[in-house]
């Protein structure tokens, strides 16, 4: 049975990263899927703008929807203060086998729950399964019509509080038109738009981060 492409951007870590080096993961994964095979990875550019708001937020709970192969999730782990911990949900159970291996490569595990299974499922289970009060910062980088219902049900599970910061992904491509227009009109955020390219391209993207004003 021939691999799959995660498998293949696994396996080019395993042999090309230096394990427990974070940098050196993240930096493996965007020459593996810059030169060889496109990957749906945040990337380089606008992982920028995701360690920035991260460094901004100095979260001590932070979600992440979509793991994917997990590089959002080293990207964000690396820069969590002692203590402070990632919860990060996916659905698939082969991009959470990649994902799992792939954070304990980069030796972040201890600071990265990862949770297998639909957001809409997880999210309310958060508070008593999961021990979670508030959270501090979501990145949402999963399907772009579960931004806004998932938004909501945050909002609906008292998991946001005042100062909680959301990123989004993928604002401009794929798109996810529905919630900017949701979030941009909603007098509970306070909105700011990014401008980047997507990942490992030249075509034009961004990134939405929204305050929860409470
Ligand atoms: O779909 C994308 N990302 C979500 C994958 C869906 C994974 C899910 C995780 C999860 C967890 C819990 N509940 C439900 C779900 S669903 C995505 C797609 C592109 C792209 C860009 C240009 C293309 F030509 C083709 C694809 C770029 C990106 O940066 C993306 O993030
Ligand atoms: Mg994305």
């Amino acid at each position: 049975m021939n691999q799959s492409k995660e498998q293949r951007i696994l396996n080019f870590v395993l042999q090309n990263a230096v394990r427990g080096d974070p940098c050196s993961v993240l930096d493996t994964i965007d020459k593996y899927c810059s030169q060889k095979e496109w990957a749906m990875n945040v990337g380089d550019e606008k992982g920028l703008i995701l360690d920035k708001t991260v460094e901004e937020v100095n979260p001590s709970v932070a979600l992440e929807l979509g793991t994917y192969c997990g590089y959002s999730a080293v990207r964000i782990a690396r820069l969590l203060k002692a203590g402070a911990y990632l919860l990060t949900v996916e659905f698939n159970p082969e991009f959470a086998a990649i994902a799992k291996q792939m954070i304990e490569f980069a030796g972040v595990q201890d600071k990265v729950k990862l949770l297998e299974g639909p957001s809409e499922e997880i999210i309310p289970q958060l508070k008593k399964k999961y021990e979670v009060d508030t959270l501090d910062f979501v990145f949402l980088d999963h399907w772009k019509d579960r931004y806004t219902p998932d938004t909501i049900l945050l909002q609906e599970c008292n998991l946001l509080r005042k100062g909680s910061v959301l990123l989004a992904d993928n604002i401009i491509f794929p798109g996810a038109p529905e919630f900017l227009n949701y979030i941009r009109n909603n007098p509970h955020f306070q909105c700011t738009n990014y401008p980047s390219h997507l990942e490992y391209m030249k075509v034009g993207d961004a990134m939405e981060k929204a305050v929860f004003l409470g």
